[in-house]
C-alpha cells in the first residue's frame, strides 16, 4: 500500500474531528474522499501529510510509520517529497512573485538539484500537464484558473511523489477544463501514483476515483468501488449526496436540448467512465 490510515482520531481542544478513521490507498489507485463542509477531509488531508498531530491511529506512507515521526523526521520527509498535498485554492500554494518555472524548480532546489537540471524539469512537466513552455516565464497572476491549477500539479509531481492528495481538484474548473483534468489524474494514477481526490461533491470525482469513501461526521460511513458507491449507495447520508450531486444532477439538465453540446459531451464521459447512462 503507498498509504495505510488506521482507526485515526484527531481532537482539536474538544472537538472530535476524525473518529477512527482506516482508508488504504494502493499505488496506481486513485480514492474519492467525500463529505460536506466540517466532516473532517481537511483534516484527514493535514494528518497525512503532518500538519496535525492524530490522538490515535496510525499512517503508515510507503511502508514508513510517518504518525510516529517527530518534527525533524516531518521536515525531511517533506523534503523528499513522498505526499504531497495539492490544495483547493492554487493561489495559496504559488507564491505570486514566482515565475512558473521558479515555482516548479523550487522543491528541486531545496533537495539541492542544479539550476539547469531543475530547469530541464519544469519543461517536462509543463509538457506533462499539457501546458505550452511560453507559459514558463509568466506569474501566477497571469494565467486562467485552470493553468494555476496544472501548474499547482506540475510542482506537486517534480519531487516524484507516491501519494498525492488533491482537495477539490476539479470543483472551479468549466466542464472542458474539467475532463482534461480527469484524464490526466488517470495517466497520473495509471503510472503508479496513488490519488487521494478530496471533495465535497459526489459528481466531481466520480468519473476518476476507483473507490469513494464517504465521511460524515468524522467517520467513514461507506467506502466502496465508486461505481457501487453512485449506483448502489448503502448510507442514508450516500444516498442524500448521490441525489445532490451537482454535476450527476446536472447529467438530466444536460440532456435537454437547451444545453451546450460541449457541456453535453463532458458529462457523457464523465458518466461512462463511471458506468452510468447519458443519451
Ligand atoms: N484548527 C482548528 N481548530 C478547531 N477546530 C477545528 C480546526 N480545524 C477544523 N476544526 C473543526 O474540525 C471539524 C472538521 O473540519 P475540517 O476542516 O476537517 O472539515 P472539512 O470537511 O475539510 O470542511 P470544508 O469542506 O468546509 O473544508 C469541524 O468541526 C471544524 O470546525
Amino acid at each position: 500500500m503507498s498509504l495505510e490510515v488506521s482507526n485515526l482520531d484527531v481532537h482539536y481542544g474538544r472537538t472530535r474531528a476524525l473518529r477512527g478513521v482506516s482508508l488504504a490507498v494502493a499505488p496506481g489507485e486513485a480514492v474519492g474522499v467525500i463529505g460536506e463542509t466540517g466532516s473532517g477531509k481537511s483534516t484527514l488531508a493535514r494528518a497525512i501529510v503532518g500538519l496535525v498531530r492524530p490522538s490515535a491511529g496510525r499512517i503508515v506512507v510507503d511502508g514508513e510509520e510517518v504518525s510516529a515521526y517527530n518534527a525533524r523526521q516531518w521536515r525531511a520527509l517533506r523534503r523528499r517529497g513522498t505526499v504531497q498535498y495539492v490544495f483547493q485554492d492554487p493561489l495559496r500554494s504559488l507564491d505570486p512573485d514566482l515565475s512558473v518555472e521558479e515555482s516548479i524548480v523550487e522543491p528541486l532546489l531545496i533537495r539541492g538539484g542544479s539550476r539547469r537540471e531543475a530547469a530541464e524539469r519544469a519543461r517536462a512537466l509543463l509538457a506533462r500537464v499539457h501546458l505550452d513552455e511560453a507559459l514558463l516565464a509568466r506569474l501566477p497572476g497571469e494565467l486562467s484558473g485552470g493553468q494555476r491549477q496544472r501548474v499547482t500539479v506540475a510542482r506537486a509531481l517534480v519531487t516524484d511523489p507516491r501519494v498525492i492528495i488533491l482537495d477539490e481538484p476539479v470543483s472551479a474548473l468549466d466542464a472542458a477544463n474539467r475532463v482534461r483534468a480527469l484524464e490526466f489524474f488517470k495517466e497520473l494514477r495509471d503510472g503508479g501514483t496513488a490519488l487521494v481526490f478530496i471533495s465535497h461533491d459526489l459528481g466531481s470525482v466520480a468519473g476518476v476515483a476507483d473507490r469513494i469513501a464517504v465521511l460524515y461526521q468524522g467517520e467513514i460511513v461507506e467506502d466502496g468501488p465508486a461505481r457501487t458507491v453512485v449506483n448502489a449507495p448503502r448510507h442514508a447520508y450516500t444516498r442524500l449526496l448521490v441525489g445532490s450531486a451537482p454535476t450527476l444532477r446536472s447529467a438530466a439538465a444536460a440532456r435537454s436540448s437547451r444545453a451546450d453540446r460541449a457541456e453535453r459531451a463532458a458529462l457523457r464521459e464523465l458518466l461512462q467512465t463511471i458506468g452510468g447512462q447519458a443519451s
